[in-house]
């Protein structure tokens, strides 16, 4: 393959007369220009080919294609590629030049056809797949829409409603619900897909298998009139779920354009809406956070040296709280054999108990069977003591957040752990190397920072002091790849990237109500900007008693810029402590449904009198954009000190930790990725104005006001940008 080129097609024409085109682009076989205008070339080709008959599509190395090459939307984001002429590769090259051909084509699917790969597939006039392959069109994940005609075809092929259910959910179906949709022809062994689609291929030539265009089918469309109240249903629904994007309501534009005035409208309407949506910034975001996610496992200098990870066979975890019963959910749900220790019997047993309620909710909802709930638990042995940890790979410690507590366990674990052992503490703010202290085994000591609930949240933090081996950290980033976790591996500090970056958020907010602003409007403000809640509702979700916990370890490790409001502690003297207590910055019914307080302002007023400060009738009035502004600027220049220290290798992990972590919405990128798309000069501006008028809280961080200064972005790899400045 020549090394400019992204992917080729090869093809080879047997002596039955079909020619066989196999699109090759590892690791996924994705659709890049090189590899669709290859395509074509080939297609034309076997068109002309007297000894061709038929053709068959397939990809090579038991995938059949990954879609699209996603990097080709970030070229034309960026334009340092033209995006050829609308409609040129839907039209021109799918419809008019394959689906309109004189020779019928099948696709041979095997593993996955996702996004354009299943819409090259359903251009085919028959699909062949294997069992368990999977079939999707997941563009809306990524800001864009099915462009190369799945608005189209899907519905024909497989009915509006499914169509619709799969285009908005971006879930793809296996090949066995596909074949029972009409989606997939015929499933068969992988040892008889190639042979099964040429004779398939041969019997439409011949008339003994229809030779279907799935554009031109209509069997499968409701009446008009249907269609319409069932489009209008979706677009309600895409609208209360996604209120901040526009690329689902353009795709269901397309959709029903092709429903209305037919398909050939339809497949110009999604050309046009297509090329449209590449340009929006909730695109660029998804597409970032689509390469980010996968690069958070890339660490420089950890897993560029070839290490392998070693087998991770049996783990230990010790507390079985809120954090460690989730833990070993998320590891024997993984099949990882775990040992729960406990203190004591009771607490064991509801350490057991809570795991037990984890994957009994799974049953009841029908995710699980009764049998693999029995066999998953059964992988689950408690303990009161360390003999069983003599086998033990690794050690997850989740007991409660007591710095000799842990330092005595790590202690015991030195004793009673193989050497090659893991040590892993799932603390949420404790310097590591504390808690190591009395031990010599610096070198396998590591923070696996899971978040709430563990076996749920998708990110593990992993902490790596200076020494940390990269062995362990190649081990973890394994075990958190095999239970589903995106891993970020950061530096060690008072907490980390996640909690680090988003102790001034709540902070922030206290700060603005002391002032004056009204808590539920900030609340209502940050739910709008796609925060999962706002900072008020997320204290009492946490808990006081966590958030104090917390706050006192920033108040101690970072006095100079952490804001002390009193609310809290205030609260809770009176025994409201968050959602637990039913009372919080909330009210909450027995449906845990939250309604505001007017009680609520005698805690604020009493906190303001202790703090001293004023209503500021500025802050009375704020604009939901300031509200924005005053809560996410003090995190960005939080991530900025986090970056600029080396926490963080890249930018783009803090963006994973804070969407992952943080519930940060996606398509905004992330924080650094959304700081960018304002630009370092007029954060900078705004904190500088703020830290001015109302203190340090605000004040800008060197990095911030270096790159401000030059307008760099605050996302350039730290060194590129010295040598900018
Ligand atoms: C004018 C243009 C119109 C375009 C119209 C068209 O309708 C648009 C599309 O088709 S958009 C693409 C739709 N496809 C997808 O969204 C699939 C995205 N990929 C995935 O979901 C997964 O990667 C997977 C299920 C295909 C494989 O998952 P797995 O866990 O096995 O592996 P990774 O996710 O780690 O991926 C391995 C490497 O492959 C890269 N990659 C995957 N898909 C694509 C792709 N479509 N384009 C480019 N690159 C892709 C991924 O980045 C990984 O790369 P590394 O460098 O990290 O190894
Ligand atoms: N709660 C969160 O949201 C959260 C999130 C991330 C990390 N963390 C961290 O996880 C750790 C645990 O937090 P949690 O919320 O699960 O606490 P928790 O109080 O719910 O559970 C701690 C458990 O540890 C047990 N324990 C205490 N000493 C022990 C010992 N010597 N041997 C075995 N078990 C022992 C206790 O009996 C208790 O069941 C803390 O370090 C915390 O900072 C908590």
């Amino acid at each position: 393959m020549d090394s400019r080129t992204k992917g080729k097609t090869v093809m080879e024409v047997g002596g039955d007369g079909v020619a066989v085109i196999t699109l090759i682009n590892p690791p996924v076989n994705s659709l890049s220009f090189d590899v669709l205008y290859n395509l074509k070339s080939n297609y034309e080709e076997a068109l002309s080919r007297n000894d061709v008959k038929a053709i068959v599509i397939t990809g090579a190395k038991g995938k059949f294609s990954g879609g699209f090459d996603i990097s080709g939307f970030g070229e034309i984001q960026k334009g340092t590629r033209k995006e050829p002429k609308v409609g040129y590769i839907s039209i021109d090259i799918i419809t008019d030049l394959l689906e309109a051909a004189r020779k019928p084509s099948v696709a041979a699917i095997d593993g996955l056809a996702l996004g354009g790969g299943l819409e090259l597939s359903m251009a085919c006039h028959a699909r062949i797949s294997t069992p368990g392959a999977q079939l999707g069109l997941p563009e809306l994940q990524l800001g864009v829409i099915p462009g190369f005609g799945g608005t189209q075809r899907l519905p024909r092929l497989v009915g509006l409603t499914k169509a619709l259910e799969m285009i908005l959910t971006s879930k793809p179906v296996r090949a066995e619900e596909g074949h029972s949709l009409g989606l997939i022809d015929a499933v068969v062994p992988s040892a008889e897909l190639l042979t099964t689609a040429r004779r398939w291929a041969l019997d439409i030539v011949e008339r003994r298998k229809p030779w279907i265009s799935s554009l031109l089918k209509t069997d499968k469309l409701p009446p008009l009139g249907e269609a319409r109240e069932i489009l209008k249903f979706a677009r309600g629904q895409t609208r209360k779920q996604a209120p901040n994007m526009k690329h689902p309501l353009m795709c269901l534009d397309a959709l029903e354009m092709g429903i209305v005035s037919g398909p050939r409208a339809g497949l110009e309407k999604e050309a046009e809406v297509g090329s449209q949506v590449i340009s929006l910034d909730t695109t660029k975001g998804l597409i970032h956070v689509f390469f980010s996610q996968r690069g958070t496992a890339k660490v420089p200098g950890v897993t560029d040296g070839g290490l392998v990870p070693r087998k991770i066979k049996k783990v230990a975890i010790i507390g079985g709280g809120l954090m460690g019963s989730g833990i070993a959910t998320a590891l024997i749900l993984s099949n990882y054999p775990v040992i729960l220790k406990e203190v004591n019997e009771k607490f064991l047993e509801a350490g057991i108990g809570r795991v037990k309620a984890n994957l009994q909710s799974r049953v009841r909802k029908g995710s699980m069977s009764k049998e693999k709930f029995e066999k998953t638990m059964s992988l689950l042995k408690g303990s009161l003591d360390y003999e069983s940890f003599r086998d033990v790979d690794m050690v997850i410690e989740a007991v409660i957040e007591n710095i000799s507590l842990k330092q005595q366990i790590f202690a015991d674990l030195e004793k009673y752990c193989p050497q090659h052992c893991i040590l892993a503490s799932n603390t949420s703010t404790i310097d590591l190397n504390k808690i190591g202290e009395r031990t010599k085994s610096q070198d396998r000591i590591v923070g696996a920072h899971f978040f709430s609930p563990a076996h749920v949240m998708p990110l593990l933090e992993i902490v790596r002091t200076n020494h940390t081996s990269a062995q362990v950290i190649v081990d973890l980033l394994d075990v958190g790849k095999k239970i589903k976790k995106t891993p970020v591996v950061v530096g060690n500090c008072t907490g980390f990237a996640v909690n680090r970056m988003f102790f001034p958020y709540t902070q922030a907010a206290m700060f603005l109500v002391e002032r004056g602003a009204d808590p539920y409007l900030i609340d209502m403000a940050i739910s709008k900007f796609g925060m999962p809640m706002g900072p008020f509702r997320l204290c009492d979700l946490v808990g006081f008693g966590v958030a104090i916990a917390t706050a006192t370890q920033f108040i101690e490790n970072f006095p100079e810029r952490t804001y002390k409001s009193m609310i809290i502690p205030l609260m809770q003297e009176d025994k409201r402590a968050g959602e637990a207590t039913r009372k919080g910055f909330y009210l909450y019914d027995d449906k845990r449904k939250a309604k505001p307080d007017p009680e609520l302002k005698k805690y604020i007023e009493k906190a303001r009198s202790i703090s001293g400060g004023n209503v500021d009738p500025k802050l009375v009035k704020l604009s939901e954009k300031e509200i924005i502004e005053m809560t996410f600027f003090p995190v960005v220049n939080e991530a900025c000190r986090v970056f600029a220290e080396g926490i963080a290798v890249k930018a783009a992990d803090l963006d994973i930790a804070a969407i992952m972590g943080m519930g940060f919405p996606p398509y905004r990128g992330g924080i650094m990725f959304w700081a960018d798309s304002m630009g370092s000069k007029y954060i900078y501006s705004r904190l500088d104005e703020w830290s001015k008028t109302y203190g340090d809280f605000f004040k800008p961080c060197a990095f911030l006001a270096e790159r401000a200064s030059k307008g760099a972005p605050l996302s350039a790899p730290v060194e590129q940008a010295r040598s900018r400045l």
